[in-house]
């Protein structure tokens, strides 16, 4: 069972596009490496709406784990911010309700489109890695239980 495939899902937004499809890119590349398979990619307009595409994809019985994307560029106000700390909250909190691993490959808030561009490799090739880490460790937890004393 651990060394079944891992299935993702990716969410990524297309707002910040020129940034965000260079990570869906390097995420993709990033999964095939570790093994794993791709089995959705949906596209929202912008990282507000990334929750509930999560939610849709956490549904899918083919799908073990679900990958964020997007890159929040900050503006005159503090509209960054709140998007960008609802968001952290609310994908946290699907990944609990389905017990399902969700990785974070938010870029910002509070981040210059320089720094972001700075961070696409990090942050996409680190979300796919938290995500089918988890997934192929609680499989372990499931699997082995109390004989298993270190879970890595
Ligand atoms: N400013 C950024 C946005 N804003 C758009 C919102 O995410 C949302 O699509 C809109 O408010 C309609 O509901 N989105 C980003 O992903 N990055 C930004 O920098
Ligand atoms: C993060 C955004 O939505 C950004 O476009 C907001 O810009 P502003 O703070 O100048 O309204």
């Amino acid at each position: 069972m651990q060394d079944q495939l891992v299935r993702i899902g990716i969410v990524v937004a297309e707002f910040n596009y020129d940034i965000t499809h260079l990570m869906l890119n390097r995420a993709t590349a990033h999964a095939k490496f570790l093994g794993a398979e791709v089995k959705a990619v949906f596209k929202v307009p912008g990282t507000f709406e990334i929750p509930l595409a999560v939610k849709e994809l956490l549904s899918r019985n083919d799908i073990d784990c679900v990958i964020t994307l997007g890159a929040i560029i900050k503006g005159e106000t503090k509209h960054d911010e709140v998007i960008g700390n609802q968001v952290a909250r609310l994908v946290s909190d699907l990944s609990l309700e389905y017990s399902k691993p969700v990785s974070l490959g938010i870029i910002g808030p509070g981040a210059t489109h320089e720094q972001a561009v700075e961070r696409i490799e990090e942050y996409s090739t680190r979300a796919v890695e938290s995500a089918v880490k988890m997934v192929r460790r609680i499989r372990v937890n499931r699997e082995k239980g109390e004989s298993q004393v270190t879970i890595e």
